[in-house]
């Protein structure tokens, strides 16, 4: 069977994005990895399944996988890729529910849902006070997925970032975000994710650092998050929910064979 798919990314954070709505596709762990593989197969940071709804509210199912086979909760670059895609502002049906979209001036805004303050909170206070790990200041949330936000060199990312992933205090693994405070309105950040590495950008990574900022009082409720392809506008509404405003771009599409 030949499969039909299309490249995108969102600030150099990678994707394949299969559709399998209409013919369902069904890919086991070992084949998504082979698919990820950058030498032996297409080559991305994550890949991204599309699905019939089961909600009638929503327009598409999306699921996220990591390169490492592992299924993601959210994926923030994904999420304006699959609203670019499919046009119309479609509301994404997700592992953390319903995320609606919409299109203004070029960029693509998604509403990534509200974070869950309370995730690993105690253990990274604990890990800060009493083993010395490197995590100075360091916040947690949940963005639908699990995210650590260290306020620190994003230097440190390519040398710290495989550990803490895999640091037992995170029994599902985490994301680790090395974020620098230029401004009440500006963050510099690197994400080494989970199950992907070092990415050149990352949504939920970028509301983690936002949401997790705020949380300390160094920024503001809307921030510019420059990561190494270029910005993030980042709001966390008062009414809770984060809004991720950026680019998405289509690069090629492809057949498999
Ligand atoms: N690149 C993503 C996040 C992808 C999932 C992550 N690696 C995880 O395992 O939670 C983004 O843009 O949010």
């Amino acid at each position: 069977m030949s499969l039909v798919f299309t490249k995108m990314h969102g600030l150099g954070n990678d994707f394949v994005v299969i559709d399998g709505r209409t013919t369902p596709v069904t890919l086991t762990e070992a084949e998504i990895r082979a698919l990820c593989d950058r030498h032996l197969g297409i080559g991305c940071d994550q890949l991204v399944l599309l699905t019939p709804p089961t909600d009638p509210e929503a327009d598409v199912f999306v699921r996220f996988y990591n390169p490492d086979g592992s299924e993601a909760g959210a994926c923030g670059n994904a999420s304006r890729c699959v609203s670019s895609l499919l046009g119309n502002e479609p509301v994404l049906q997700t592992q953390n529910g319903l995320l609606p979209t919409w299109q203004e001036n070029g960029l693509i805004t998604v509403s990534m849902g509200v974070p869950k303050l309370d995730w690993q909170e105690i253990p990274l206070a604990q890990a800060c006070d009493t083993r010395h790990l490197p995590l100075y200041d360091a916040a947690a949330c949940s963005m639908g997925n699990p995210h650590a936000t260290l306020f620190r060199s994003i230097e440190d990312a390519a040398t710290l970032g495989d550990a803490l992933e895999h640091d037992a205090l995170f029994p599902e693994r985490a994301n680790i975000g090395f974020a620098e405070i230029r401004s009440r309105t500006h963050i510099r950040l690197r994400v080494w994710e989970r199950g992907a590495g070092l990415t050149l950008a990352c949504g939920s990574g970028a509301c983690a650092a936002v949401v997790n900022a705020v949380r300390r009082d160094l920024v503001e409720r809307t921030c510019v998050v420059t990561m190494e392809k270029g910005d993030l506008t980042i709001t966390w509404n008062e009414d809770g929910a984060v809004l991720m405003t950026g680019p998405a771009t289509t690069v090629f599409t492809g057949t498999l064979v």
